[in-house]
This record gives C-alpha cells, structure tokens and sequence, in this order.
C-alpha cells in the first residue's frame, strides 16, 4: 500500500478558518493536494487589488531570467510587501491559510489577461540548475467573473477550474516524490471572451522576507 505523504495545509472539515475569513472547500484532489476555495477574497477586495494594480501592468516574465517570452502572453505586476492596507490584509489572510509564515511569501502578483492571452503549463517551482529556497505551493485567487475561457487548467490531471470572483485554487508541490510534484504542471487557458484578473501567491520553503 502507499503510503500518502504530509501535505502542508491540513483540513479539518470543508471549512478553514483565518482570523477575519471563514472559506469554504469546495473541491479536492488529495495527492498532490489541489483545493477549490470559495470565499477566499470578499468582491471589496478584489475589486481593490484590481484598481491599485492596473495602472501599473506589463507584459509578464517569465522564470529566473525574467525573460518576455510567448508562454506567457498576459501582463503583470508586483506589490512591494505589505506595501497598503488592502495588500497587507491579504497577505496576512493567505499566509494563514497557506499555513506558511508570510517571511517565506514571494511579493503578491496580479496577473491580467485580455481575449487570446494565455498562460501555458509551466511548474511554479523553478527546475533547473542548483536551487536555493525554491516555491513550496500557490494561491490564485480570482478577482473577477470570465465570461468566457481563462480556466487554470492541470493537464497531467485532466482538470480544470473556472475563474470565480473572490475564489481561488490551492496547490502544493512540496512532495519527496517528484512525480507528485510534476503533476502540478498548470496553465491559464485563453481568455475567449471578457477579461480575467489574479492574483498569486507563491511561498518559499524557507524565510527570506526581511520583516
Ligand atoms: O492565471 C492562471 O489561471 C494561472 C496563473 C499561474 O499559473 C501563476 O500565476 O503561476
Ligand atoms: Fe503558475
């Protein structure tokens, strides 16, 4: 028999609860484990990283190098840590339910995707060469409806998610087992119709945040 490894997050119930949120687990693949929240950003928020974050959009990078490359069409940015309220509330909010202290956070990243741009499958952790500190799991929380495409989508698994406002898919790849870990291969499908707004949060195994 296998014998399932530690996942970083446990679940008690379909619940989690943070200081100032109760989210709900709507959806779950165990290993790696992937979940579905709902409630994870009130529409108040979401709207507020989206109108502090769209002024200061470019076209995203991608990897190491920080390279423009056709695997990633849509445009990004980063907010300095803690840098407003609205930032440091969710920080604070997906630190705890990450169940990572925020000193391992990379700097919260929106994402925009206009119809045709698209994200394709990529690991988040970094695979090449001697890694120091490498990405443990993710967030993306959606701040807004699509009308039409823009699902986060895991091709080792045949599974998708569709961008809800205030909700977010969860994944860890933290696993001994490296094909457990490449099962988190994921990519953000074309936008067909309408706009899609993120934001992501990645963590680190180890603190390096200066706080
Ligand atoms: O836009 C998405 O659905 C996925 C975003 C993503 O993969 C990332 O930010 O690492
Ligand atoms: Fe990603």
């Amino acid at each position: 028999m296998n014998v399932k490894e530690q996942s970083i997050i446990h679940l008690i119930g379909n619940k989690m609860r943070t200081t100032d949120q109760e989210i709900h687990i709507v959806g779950k693949i165990d290993e790696p484990l992937i979940l579905i929240l709902d409630n994870v950003l009130s529409s108040l928020e979401c709207d507020a990283l989206v109108n502090l974050a769209k002024n200061r959009m470019e076209r995203a990078k991608i990897g190491k190098s920080h390279v423009v490359s056709d695997i990633r069409t849509n445009s990004s940015m980063f907010f300095e840590e803690g840098e407003n309220v609205w930032v440091k509330k969710v920080e604070t909010r997906v630190s705890e339910l990450m169940n990572i202290p925020i000193s391992h956070a990379d700097p919260l990243q929106i994402l925009h995707y206009k119809p045709g741009e698209q994200y394709q499958p990529h690991y988040d952790y970094f695979t090449s060469g001697n890694v120091v500190n490498n990405r443990i799991s993710t967030l993306v929380m959606y701040l807004n409806d699509v009308d039409e495409g823009g699902e986060t989508y895991f091709p080792s698994l045949h599974f998708s998610v569709t961008p809800k406002k205030g909700s977010a898919v969860y994944f860890e790849y933290f696993y001994n087992d490296k094909l457990i870990n490449e099962l988190t291969l994921h990519g953000g499908n074309p936008v067909a119709v309408g706009e899609k707004w993120v934001a992501t949060q990645w963590m680190r195994r180890q603190s390096h945040r200066v706080i």
